[in-house]
């Protein structure tokens, strides 16, 4: 799977290089076709070699992650097709038969997780479609083509409020391309129809029925007729339509999305090296977030040379992130969009370094401590809000007791969105490359704390790599005892 992290979307962008390889080869020999051919490599080279001068960057950026998806899913197997008709060199055939066969190319779920992020950046962040079709903010213009992908997976999905405005951004599109003109009339047509289809589902017939007419009129032959009583016969069998519509709860998360919070107290930043002599010579850089639940953030913790260090080995072993479902079970959802891997302490200095680094400061007893786990999150990669306590009776992988405080790590800074915020608390923090943050999951009496609800935010541009250490409240009696009254209903 690419789409839900940017390294493994790094792969896909080394398959496209071969494949544009392939195809240079074999232009060189044939030049009835080259014309054809010429004009396809000139629309993926100008935005391949955009990707080549910084690679993360390039895919750091939303819609050029979602073009490069969109490219080899559609446009290079379209070549395909083209070249399936004629008299050409088995060899490039073979390479490029060789090509899917061997490196699992992205498919047409893909394609939909990728637009499907979109559309989470533009509901979250309030993106206009309009600005993200035309480039402003967010990378180049997307052709008519890329918009129309968007626009009929939108309709797929039943969100025909964003649907509509891909939509009209597509019909402009189309009508001022350079495109043949049959191919301008053909797709006119599907546009004309996919308006009506939405129109009808918002209720609008009238609006439904002018773009049917505006078929009829200037496209006798055109063969799918969608008729008005297709449209009511098409509602009849679909349950009836229920507008995507944001609850004060979506607000308040988007809200903080965006970094704002409400008004609150503001919290001084200090040093510290009171909680081990480790720390005298170089204190603690601590900025307090919030004091009950105690959140915080411990500034320039690991060095750039430490993170790629653990992410040399972290990146061999990442796959796609899931959520617990039930006991022993897990699945993979569009509530958790990212890519993990668990490493343990021997496994890199790094790791071994940052357990120090947990223990040093929060005096726990590491000997009941998770894995850590690293993640990294790809083209509007989230993990909606959620607890991370498991409040089980069960022992985790012989672990004992629950999550008792969330340790995590940012490993890279993120040039727009990804902050983790706290719905409940009204708390946001950007992610930082190189600190942590720290807070406790279980109240004193070892209870799960509610409101320690937390959730991070789609990566809007760039990447978002953390780690988390979860130490667990066994054998924790010394470092965190229980207060003297019972602090479980807070
Ligand atoms: O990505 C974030 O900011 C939060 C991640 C998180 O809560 C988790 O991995 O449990
Ligand atoms: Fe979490």
């Amino acid at each position: 799977e690419f789409y839900s992290s940017i390294d493994s979307l790094k792969r896909l962008d080394s398959i496209e290089s071969s494949l544009l390889l392939s195809f240079r080869k074999y232009s060189e020999g044939l030049e009835d076709y080259i014309s054809i051919i010429r004009r396809f490599m000139e629309r993926i080279k100008f935005q391949h070699e955009k990707a080549e001068k910084d690679v993360e960057d390039y895919l750091g950026n939303p819609i050029n992650a979602f073009t490069l998806i969109e490219r080899v899913v559609r446009d290079w197997m379209d070549v395909n097709d083209l070249l399936k008709f004629e008299d050409i060199s088995q060899e490039l055939m073979d390479s490029l038969t060789q090509l899917r066969k061997n490196s699992s190319l992205p498919d047409e779920n893909e394609l939909k997780g990728a637009v499907l992020g979109l559309a989470r950046l533009q509901d979250i962040y309030d993106i206009d479609a309009d600005d993200m079709a035309n480039g402003k903010g967010y990378g180049h213009p997307l052709t008519w083509r890329e918009c129309l992908e968007i626009a009929t997976t939108l309709i797929d999905e039943n969100r025909m409020d964003l649907a509509l405005k891909w939509l009209k951004q597509t019909d402009r599109k189309l009508q001022n391309s350079q495109d043949a003109k049959e191919i301008k009339d053909y797709f006119a047509t599907q546009i004309k129809e996919h308006f009506a289809r939405v129109h009808h589902t918002l209720g609008d017939k009238q609006k439904a029925q002018q773009h049917l007419n505006g078929i009829s009129e200037k496209d006798s032959q055109h063969s799918s007729k969608l008729t008005m009583k297709m449209l009511n016969r098409l509602m009849d069998e679909k349950q009836k339509y229920i507008p995507f519509k944001e609850s004060d709860r979506h607000r308040n998360y988007a809200r903080l999305c965006q970094g704002k919070s409400l008004n609150r107290t503001q919290l001084s930043c200090h040093l510290d090296s009171s909680s081990h002599p480790f720390f005298i010579l170089n204190p603690l850089q601590i900025e307090p977030m919030l004091m009950d639940p105690y959140i915080r953030v411990y500034h320039n913790l690991l060095s750039d040379e430490q993170i790629t260090n653990l992410f040399n080995f972290a990146s061999k072993k990442f796959y796609r992130s899931e959520v617990i479902r039930g006991p022993n079970e897990n699945e993979v959802t569009e509530k958790r969009v990212s890519q993990q891997a668990w490493v343990s302490p021997e496994d890199t200095p790094t790791a071994a370094y940052m357990y120090r680094m947990v223990h040093l400061i929060t005096g726990f007893n590491m000997t009941n401590v998770e894995k850590m786990q690293v993640a990294n999150y790809g083209i509007g990669g989230l993990y909606v809000p959620h607890y991370d306590y498991m409040n089980v009776s069960r022992t985790l992988a012989g672990l004992v007791g629950d999550r008792i405080s969330t340790n995590m790590f940012y490993l890279s800074d993120v040039i727009q969105g990804g902050y983790t915020i706290f719905p409940e608390l009204n708390v946001y923090l950007k992610p930082i490359k190189g600190s942590m943050v720290m807070w406790p999951n279980l109240h004193r009496s070892v209870q799960p704390d509610i409101r320690t609800l937390h959730a991070g935010c789609p990566v809007v541009k760039g990447t978002k790599r953390i780690a988390n250490i979860w130490t667990h409240s066994g054998y924790q009696d010394v470092a965190r005892p229980c207060g003297l009254t019972n602090d479980a209903l807070k």
